[in-house]
């Protein structure tokens, strides 16, 4: 009697990569033909829910064109291939089960949020009708979902650093997945199809800004290229800690975040290169340090898992009633970058001219809207959903909710003083003289606080408040105290905190982790 063969459907979604691929490996095992897919699915280009901003903004289609086009050709040379198909990703594999005949399985890596989780609904319901298996793989995060220590999902603190020690003493990180040289191969009479262009999308190519801290291009290719760099060519892994701060260039910080949104880098395999490189090179706080911020990405997607819709509500996890804003004037001035507080407009300037924005940034501008302006925090977060080029929505949601007080910040009503700021991570203000060229001519730290300079000053350096540049649209009263204080170090952090930018990498001792924690306080 003749076995039919056994044909399983891969929709890759966010876990655009080949190595440590658990759905190729698990189908791979399982299958004669594998048929990879990824679909554009409409939903994603339509507008954001509350404020109808482009849910893709060109930055990141851009960088997924790219990542999708860097898979095809991996597994091409895989023996394999990557089918690509414009529509709902249910109607798709419900033809592909028509056209194949029988399909043993579709199988996927499963998603946290609300509308990943309809469409995944979707796609059982179109199996079950046609009697085919569907296969869900745990794959995003650090930790896997079943090695949590809590007892169901429900249980997961409401405070990070409960997460974190619980996981960090309880739990391992599971070993990536080791990869067959060559995949099985697609079934005959499959047409590829091509990667789409922006254009078919109505979109334009957003040209490169010289000045962007995100230079690169997706693909599973370049993010592993981006990991050799940051730790093997540069050390600069071993610096992290330091430097994670900064603003400027594409050396302060990781920069792995566009690509682990997509999935193009395993979470796994960063950090098993950390432990490599602890072992081969040195082992010290930044090299902890870069799994420690990881953990934030694992725990909001745990978050998402046990608040599920609520991440999105104006009242938060808290259930909190603040009387918040929708005033449009003011949110356009946050949203283009023209509030008059330098700081804040230098920062959305560069997130709306190259699609990234640094943590230290994100937190600032989140701060400004909420509780500076008292905005509503989704027109924020919308926002940043449509242009961001590393945009997860668990991490986006997760941050904001954060930043508006009504998430998982234990601290009641922390606000950042925005000129205190400023002047603490760019002391000397060249951060401000990069994005908002009409202050250029206003030297040191005085360009966070222009209209406390002197009239004779400001025209000395070619600025008309309320015409060159805009007088703030508020005014906090603690700024004031920090008006007319001059950073002690240029680029530097005052001293006493210590905890600004310092670009120059230091190689510390290996002290331990126990010893780090007997001094640090967690945030
Ligand atoms: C309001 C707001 C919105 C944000 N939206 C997103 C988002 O949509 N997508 C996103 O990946 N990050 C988001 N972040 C978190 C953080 O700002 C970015 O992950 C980081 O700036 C990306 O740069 P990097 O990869 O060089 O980070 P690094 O400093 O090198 O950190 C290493 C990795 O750790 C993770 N990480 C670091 N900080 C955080 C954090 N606070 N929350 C979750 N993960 C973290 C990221 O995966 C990052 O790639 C947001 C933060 C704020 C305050
Ligand atoms: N992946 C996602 N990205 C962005 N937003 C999402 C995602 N998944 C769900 N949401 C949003 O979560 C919210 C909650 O969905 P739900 O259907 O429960 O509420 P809703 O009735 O649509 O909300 P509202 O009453 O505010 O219009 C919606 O705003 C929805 O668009």
């Amino acid at each position: 009697m003749c076995v039919p063969a056994r044909i399983i459907v891969c929709l890759l979604r966010n876990d655009l990569r080949f190595h440590d691929n658990e759905v190729l490996l698990w189908a791979h095992r399982n299958a004669d033909y594998i048929v990879p897919l990824y679909c554009f699915d409409p939903r994603h280009y339509l507008g954001t829910h509350h404020y109808n901003f482009p849910k893709t903004g060109p930055h990141r289609l851009k960088f997924l064109l790219e990542s999708v086009q860097d898979l095809q050709n991996t597994l091409k040379k895989r023996g394999s291939n990557l089918l690509l198909k414009r529509g709902h990703p249910e109607d798709i594999i419900e033809d592909l089960i028509k056209q194949l005949g029988p399909v043993s399985a579709v199988a996927f890596q499963e998603e946290a949020t609300k509308e990943e989780l309809d469409v995944e609904k979707s796609i059982k319901q179109v199996c079950t009708r046609h009697g085919v298996k569907v296969h869900l793989i745990w794959g995003s995060t650090l930790y896997h979902r079943d090695d949590l220590p809590f007892r169901h999902i429900s249980s997961l603190p409401d405070i990070y650093t409960q997460f974190r020690k619980a996981v960090e003493t309880q739990c391992k990180v599971r070993p990536t997945n080791q990869m067959p040289e060559q995949l099985k191969p697609l079934p005959a009479g499959l047409e590829e199809g091509s990667v789409p262009t922006l254009e078919d999308f109505g979109q334009q190519d957003p040209l490169s800004d010289p000045r962007t801290a995100f230079p690169c291009s997706g693909g599973e290719s370049q993010a592993l290229q981006r990991l050799d760099y940051y730790f093997w060519d540069t050390n600069l892994v071993a610096s992290y800690k330091d430097t994670r701060n900064g603003l400027i260039g594409m050396d302060y910080s990781t920069k792995f975040a566009p690509w682990l949104a997509c999935g193009c880098i395993s979470p796994r395999y960063i950090f098993e290169q950390i432990r490599r490189y602890e072992k081969e090179r040195t082992a010290n706080q930044s090299t902890y340090w870069v799994i420690f911020e990881l953990l934030w990405r694992d725990y909001f997607r745990f978050v998402a898992l046990k608040y599920g819709s609520r991440i999105f509500f104006l009242r938060g996890l808290q259930d909190k009633d603040v009387p918040w804003k929708k005033d449009q004037q003011l949110f356009d001035a946050w949203k283009e970058g023209r509030t008059g507080v330098p700081f804040v407009d230098a920062n959305m300037r560069e997130l709306a001219m190259t699609g990234f924005m640094s943590n230290r940034g994100r937190q600032n501008v989140a701060s400004f809207l909420t509780k500076d302006l008292g905005i509503d925090w989704r027109m924020g977060a919308e926002w940043f959903e449509y242009l961001l080029v590393d945009y997860d929505v668990c991490s986006n949601y997760g941050n904001w909710l954060y930043s508006a007080g009504i998430g998982n910040d234990p601290r009641e009503n922390r606000k950042f003083n925005m000129i205190k700021q400023g002047l603490d991570y760019d002391g000397n203000g060249d951060y401000i003289r990069l994005w908002v060229s009409e202050l250029q001519q206003i030297k040191g730290g005085d360009v966070h606080a222009p209209w406390a300079l002197s009239n004779s000053a400001l025209s000395h350096a070619n600025v008309t408040l309320g015409k060159t540049y805009p007088l703030p649209i508020v005014m906090a009263p603690e700024w004031s105290r920090h008006v007319n204080q001059k950073p002690q170090d240029s680029g530097a952090a005052p001293a006493k905190r210590g905890k600004g930018p310092s670009y120059t990498p230091k190689h510390h001792r290996n002290r331990g982790i126990d010893f780090y924690f007997s001094r640090n306080k967690d945030v």
